[in-house]
């Protein structure tokens, strides 16, 4: 078995209640599903880090204030992952796909019209309890 992968997650959310989901590529792993951006985690990095310097390369925003959102180990049947979890409530920049993939702010009462990876589902129940209203 791999070392299980840790990621840095970002929960995006703007002054419209939207959410900032991507696609991720076909050929990925959980490919064709949707994802709230982020990435690995390198070493020596922290999480905050690790998830500024992804959301900056994957869409090109810079995060100006983030706080832990929830923690998550899931075992998919080919990859074991830890989701570090970060809310992010202020960002400068305008959200664009730099890797190509399509990206949209979601309305969070519309959020559940998108398939997300397995592990996302707590991801999920978090945000519609305490953001729709
Ligand atoms: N970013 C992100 N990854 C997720 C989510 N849910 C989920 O299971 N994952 C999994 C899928 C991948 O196995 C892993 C993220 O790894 P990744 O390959 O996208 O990492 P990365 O952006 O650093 O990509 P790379 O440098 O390896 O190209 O976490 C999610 O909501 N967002
Ligand atoms: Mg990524």
């Amino acid at each position: 078995m791999q070392k299980r992968v840790h990621v840095a997650v970002g929960v995006i959310i703007n002054t419209h209640q939207q959410i900032l989901l991507a696609l991720r590529h076909g050929h990925l792993h959980q490919g064709g599903k949707w994802e709230f951006p982020g990435g690995k985690v390198e070493a020596g990095e922290t999480v905050t880090q690790a998830l500024t310097r992804e959301l900056a390369e994957e869409v090109n925003l810079t995060v100006d204030d983030s706080s832990p959102f929830m923690n998550i180990s899931h075992d998919y049947p080919d990859k074991q992952v830890r989701l570090d979890i970060h809310l992010v409530t202020q960002f400068s920049g305008n959200a664009t796909g730099l890797e190509g993939q399509q990206i949209k702010w979601v309305d969070i009462n519309q959020l559940n019209q998108y398939e997300f990876p397995e592990a996302n589902k707590p991801i999920l129940a978090k945000v519609l309890l305490q953001f729709a209203k």
